[in-house]
């Protein structure tokens, strides 16, 4: 076909229609000592942090000269996006914008508002269903938008914000974590290497913000974990059973465990922590464990903190082996994911049917959140949140200004 308004010749000459700019909106962190007690002030405003983790977790950035790795990680991702938006003919300009800390994203949707842009993706760094992952990055666009439009900035009144959904099973997120594992397992001194063991790790979040992630028609929701926990399952399962082809070794123990727990001791978090795990399989007979932090897109302070730091020296205390598989980071086979989600997202929104890519059994996750999707307070007895409750009117943002992630 050569008539240049059929859709599909309409669609190779912009591909992104309608869209014409993707946000990369992530968590942000300190660039240097004096960033981080306002950053962690932002971080864990309203949130009900005891001021004694605050400064433990002051520490963890202090002893990396309070700079976080996750910026420096961001802008290679962003360099990643651009050179294969470029490499294949998809003229789509990338910005950025963080939650925590700068560059922030007001700043980087008053840019792009500014700069004509009307349609625009977000991709989130975060791969699962779970409130902070989700819902709080949609409340912070639309607080940022509000912002922007109560300012009467240039352009902010047409702007629309779509939220990718969200990319835990898409094989560009779980191939790279394969051959990270391969990797964490070649590390290992050969005698202890078969008998390795792997802990897939995430961030420990309280059980009643498990319990309700995901949306209400998930049949995860309800289960305990909620979609969280059975999304990680399943990219845990995903990338075992890779490792298991790849290496020939079936019936390797894998678990799901946890990192990173904060908030107050008499609530309870998602269980075990992963040094809690390593004493339990040492005691086992475990020869060794690879940890893999599933629950993260880069190597950030969680990462190289909580793991690279504590665990290791948790493994260390028991004297079992341990190495740690890196994150997806800015692999070109992310990046390739992020402009295969792109241009599908695109092709719904042209109200096309596009293929939408997604390994394993739970499918691909749904393009527009649902009203009562990973809401930020359990539901009291796991029934739906009420409308204009204290649960939802502080979060849920209006659909104006959510845009088409915004489903009521
Ligand atoms: C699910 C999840 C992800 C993964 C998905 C995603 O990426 O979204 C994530 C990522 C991250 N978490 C990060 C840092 C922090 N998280 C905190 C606190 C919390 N995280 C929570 C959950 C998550 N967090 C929760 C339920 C809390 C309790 C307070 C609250 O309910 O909000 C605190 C406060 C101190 C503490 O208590 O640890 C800090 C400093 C950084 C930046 C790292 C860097 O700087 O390199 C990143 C990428
Ligand atoms: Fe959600």
């Amino acid at each position: 076909m050569s008539d240049a308004r059929t859709p599909s010749a309409a669609a190779a000459a912009a591909p992104a229609r309608p869209y014409d700019a993707l946000l990369l909106l992530s968590f942000g962190g300190p660039e240097g000592p004096e960033d981080v007690v306002p950053f962690l002030e932002n971080v864990t405003r309203g949130r009900g942090i005891p001021r004694e983790r605050l400064a433990e977790v002051g520490q963890h950035y202090f002893l990396f000269g309070g700079v976080s790795p996750i910026n420096a990680q961001n802008r290679e991702l962003l360099d990643a996006l651009r050179k294969d938006f470029a490499a294949h003919g998809l003229d789509l300009p990338v910005y950025w914008g963080n939650r925590n800390w700068a560059p922030y994203l007001v700043d980087a949707l008053r840019e792009l508002a500014a700069d004509g842009h009307r349609r625009v993706l977000v991709l989130a760094t975060s791969a699962y269903a779970n409130y902070s992952g989700c819902r709080q990055y949609r409340e912070n666009l639309a607080a940022a938008l509000g912002q922007l439009r109560e300012e009467g900035a240039p352009g902010a009144a047409e702007l629309r914000l779509d939220k990718l959904r969200h990319f835990y099973n898409h094989p560009g997120f779980v191939r790279p974590m394969v051959d990270h594992t391969l990797a964490a397992l070649a590390e290992l001194p050969e005698p202890v290497r078969d008998g390795a063991r792997l802990a897939f790790t995430t961030h420990s979040i309280p059980n009643a913000l498990a319990d309700s992630s995901g949306a209400p028609d998930d049949p995860a929701r309800g289960a305990p974990g909620g979609a969280y926990v059975a999304q990680h399952r399943e990219t845990a399962r995903l990338v075992a059973e890779a490792v298991a082809e790849a290496t020939g070794i079936a019936g390797r123990p894998w678990e799901l465990v946890y990192q990173s727990r904060s908030g107050s001791p008499h609530t309870p978090w998602l269980e075990p922590d992963i040094c809690d795990h390593l004493a339990a399989v040492h005691a086992d007979g475990a020869a060794a464990v690879v940890m893999v932090p599933i629950g993260f897109v880069s190597d950030h302070m969680e990462v190289v903190y909580d793991l690279d730091t504590q665990a290791r020296a948790a493994a260390e205390e028991l004297g079992l082996p341990v190495s740690r598989a890196g994150t997806v980071g800015a692999d070109p086979r992310f990046a390739a994911a992020v402009r295969d989600l792109v241009l599908e997202r695109a092709g719904s929104a042209r109200g096309e049917r596009p293929a939408r890519c997604a390994l394993g059994a739970l499918g691909p996750s749904h393009d527009l959140c649902p009203a009562d999707c990973c809401p930020a307070l359990a539901p009291p007895g796991r029934g739906p949140v009420p409308r204009g409750s204290a649960a939802t009117s502080a979060g849920n943002p209006p659909p104006a200004a959510a845009g088409a992630d915004w489903k009521d």
